[in-house]
This record gives C-alpha cells, sequence and structure tokens, in this order.
C-alpha cells in the first residue's frame, strides 16, 4: 500500500544534461518539483492509512488475547509463512527445432514467492536452457510454466495461470556484453515506451526509473558515464537495473558472479540479498558457497535435462 502512497523521498537522480533527446531526462526533472508537494500530501495520508490499519491490527490482537500465543504468532507472521506460490513448472521438455535430443526432460520444479531458488549442475547440462524458456525466450515442446495461487490453507485459491514473459526479467551470463548505449541512462531507458505518453504515464515511468536505479545503487554515480567505463561490480548493478525498471515479479540471473573479482562478488551478493526481499529470484550459477547464504531451495540438473530438488553440496 505504502509504495503506491508515497513517492520517492530520495533527491532524484543526477543529471547532468537535460537538454538531451531522451524524453525521461525532462520529465524526471519535472517530478523532481511536483513529487516535493506530492511527499508531503501523501505522508498526511500515510500516517492516516498507518493508524487506521495499526488500530485494526491491535483489535485483533486483543479478540485474540485468549488463544495460544503460537497462535497469535501465527496471526502476524502469516504473511511471511503463506504458502503462496508463484512459479509453477509442471513436465517441461524441450527439443530443439530439428534436433533429436531432449535438451530438458519432464523438468518440474515449484518456487514461492519472493525465495531464492538455485539450479547447479554439470556444463552443458541445460540450466541456461531452461532459464530462456521460463524467460518466455523460447518455447517448451511439452509442458507448462504457470503462476499459482494458494490459499493460507494450501489449497489452490484460482486455476493456474500462464506465466507471460512480461513478468519475468532475465540477466544473461556476463550481461555487459550486450550493452548497447553510450551512457547509462540510456542503457536503462532503452526498453521503455518512446511513443507520445500522457504525463501521468511518464510519471510513472519515471518513478520507476527512479527506484530501479536506487535499488541497485547507481544513484551514486554519473548517469553519462559511459557504460563500458563502470567497473565489473557497477556494470551488473547496471544490467539489474535494466530489468528492474520493468518491475518484474520474477527474475532469473544466469552466472550472476562470473567473471567478478572478489569484491565485486561481495556487493553483487549483498545486492541480490536486499532484491530478495522484493522479488522471487532464480539463479544458475556454479559459485555455491558464495550465493548459499540466500538459498531457500535448490536443484541439481543433470545430464540430459533432468531436473532433481536437492541440497547445495557444500
Ligand atoms: N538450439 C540448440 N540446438 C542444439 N543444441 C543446443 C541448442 N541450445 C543449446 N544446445 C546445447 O544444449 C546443451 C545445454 O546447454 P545450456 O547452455 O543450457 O547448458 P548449461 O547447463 O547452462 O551449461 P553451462 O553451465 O556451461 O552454462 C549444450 O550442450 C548446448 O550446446
Amino acid at each position: 500500500m505504502t509504495s503506491f502512497l508515497i513517492p520517492p523521498c530520495r533527491p532524484l537522480v543526477k543529471l547532468p544534461r537535460l537538454a538531451s533527446s531522451n524524453p525521461y531526462r525532462q520529465i524526471i526533472s519535472l517530478t523532481e518539483v511536483s513529487s516535493k508537494l506530492f511527499q508531503l500530501f501523501a505522508s498526511i495520508q500515510f500516517i492516516f492509512v498507518l493508524s487506521v490499519s495499526w488500530s485494526r491490527r491491535i483489535e485483533h490482537l486483543r479478540s485474540h488475547a485468549t488463544t495460544p500465543v503460537s497462535k497469535r504468532c501465527t496471526f502476524i507472521d502469516r504473511t511471511a509463512t503463506s504458502p503462496f506460490k508463484l512459479l509453477d513448472i509442471r513436465d517441461i521438455k524441450y527439443r530443439p527445432p530439428g534436433t533429436q535430443i531432449n535438451l530438458l526432460n519432464d523438468v518440474t520444479l515449484t518456487l514461492p514467492k519472493k525465495s531464492f531458488g538455485m539450479i547447479f549442475g554439470r556444463s552443458g547440462s541445460g540450466k541456461t536452457t531452461l532459464l530462456q524458456l521460463i524467460a518466455g525466450l523460447t518455447k517448451p515442446t511439452s509442458g507448462s510454466i504457470y503462476i499459482q495461487g494458494y490459499s493460507d490453507e494450501g489449497t489452490p485459491n484460482q486455476p493456474p495461470v500462464l506465466l507471460s514473459p512480461e513478468r519475468v526479467g532475465i540477466v544473461f551470463q556476463f550481461p555487459e556484453r550486450y550493452f548497447v548505449a553510450d551512457n547509462v541512462f540510456d542503457e536503462i531507458t532503452f526498453g521503455l515506451p518512446r511513443q507520445k505518453t500522457d504525463l501521468t504515464t511518464k510519471q510513472l515511468i519515471a518513478t520507476r526509473l527512479e527506484r530501479a536505479i536506487t535499488s541497485v545503487g547507481l544513484n551514486g554515480i554519473s548517469l553519462d558515464k559511459n557504460p563500458n567505463s563502470l567497473s565489473g561490480g557497477y556494470k551488473r548493478r547496471l544490467a539489474l537495473a535494466i530489468q528492474l525498471v520493468q518491475i518484474p515479479e520474477l527474475l532469473v540471473l544466469d552466472e550472476p558472479l562470473a567473471g567478478l573479482d572478489w569484491k565485486a562478488r561481495a556487493d553483487v551478493v549483498k545486492l541480490l540479498t536486499d532484491l530478495k526481499k522484493e522479488l522471487t529470484i532464480l539463479v544458475v550459477s556454479h559459485d555455491l558457497k558464495e550465493l548459499a547464504p540466500l538459498v531457500d531451495k535448490s536443484w541439481r540438473m543433470d545430464v540430459g535435462g533432468v531436473l532433481m530438488e536437492e541440497r547445495l553440496p557444500i
């Protein structure tokens, strides 16, 4: 609820040259002025909503005052332990067109919302292929990828919905190889609509943009920098921001630590730890030890594209 009511409170991103051909530069600076006024109004609104929600919660706790403490804790923690599942992959087979061998065989997995899944296994076993299917870049030969909602009682509360590619952000291995713009700002806004949109839409996009930039810690650098001049860690932050601006529900990452020095690796692990609080993340990686503290579920992919749920072998 707060995310709708409160506009960004931090000073907006550094914009050294406003007279750029990128339309989002102008709109983001307009947002800077209007957001201050909006912030004041929204803060009052927020305090009101918060006080109503807290008085309701206190009332609920009072009414449960005679029930055992564990039950009351269940009430408080319900959102954290909700069995709601986001990703539900069922019996995926994949055979590239014109070939006779399945790269993936009956792959099934479920990954709960806001959890961190990791797929590990031998090179060439089909891990990247699976991520590409989840991101909608390739279609499975058979099987489906769903989002399935569950009630608190653990029963499906709606028919499964096919996962649409717009809900998935994918960061490829060595994403910096795919940068196309000559400054960070244009790189992030590259995929955003350029046609004439109304002011509200532009403001919405500017807010998304600012959130993405802030959430990966790119707000400390000049957005006029050439992406290729950034350090390894910052290039990875940029690659994540490019996806986050689309507000994905699921983020899939292929070898997020590959090719980075120890400091940049630690930075990316820290960043993923923060992102995990907001997003469901599925990673393919050989860096089991460094990512292990984040992992909620893991699977081994064996040659022949067979996936088995398994603890990390560390
Ligand atoms: N379109 C295709 N046609 C034929 N073979 C393919 C195709 N795409 C991938 N492959 C092969 O499928 C196998 C699985 O590739 P994939 O990249 O998914 O493996 P991986 O487990 O991610 O490997 P790594 O850990 O080295 O990244 C490889 O042997 C690859 O050469």
